[in-house]
């Protein structure tokens, strides 16, 4: 199960993200927000963020105005490592390097066309297990 998550700002490309996981038949749960009336990000980069740390959902997607403020929200619950990407070789490399279990893109930055991409290749590339990347992960998780 993929968990999604926007705020205003995020909320048409999400929509067309839906549209997108629906036609492949990817199953989501979407923790909102649910239209373009103003919202904070921090809440929805929680919501998500919890989904994943908890194991209720294995990955995540959450889209802002630029990415930034939902992934820095993500990122301070324990066990998420939400990377944000605007191009298909980051998307790539964080799932292969970093085992990033959220991407997240902005509304504002990326057009629908490469975020769908940039989303295919996020959701098809599986984490490396190289040792050195294990033991690197290791250290973001220590206090
Ligand atoms: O990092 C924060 C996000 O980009 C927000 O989507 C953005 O700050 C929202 O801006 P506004 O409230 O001006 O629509």
């Amino acid at each position: 199960m993929l968990a999604i998550g926007c705020d205003h700002a995020g909320y048409e490309l999400k929509q067309e993200i839906i549209k997108h996981l629906e036609e492949k038949g990817i199953e989501y749960k979407d923790f909102g927000c649910y239209s373009e009336e103003a919202v904070d990000y921090p809440v929805y980069g929680k919501l998500v963020g919890h989904a994943v740390a908890d194991g209720e959902c294995e990955k995540g997607i959450l889209i802002c105005g630029t990415g930034i403020g939902i992934s820095m929200a993500a990122n301070k619950i324990k066990g998420v490592r939400a990377a944000l990407c605007s191009d298909c070789f980051s998307a790539e490399a964080t799932r292969l390097h970093n085992d990033a279990n959220i991407l997240a893109m902005g509304g504002r930055v990326v057009g629908t066309g490469l975020a769908l991409k940039i989303v295919d290749t996020f959701l098809n590339t599986e984490f490396s297990g190289a040792e050195r990347h294990i033991a690197r992960i290791r250290q973001i998780e220590e206090d």
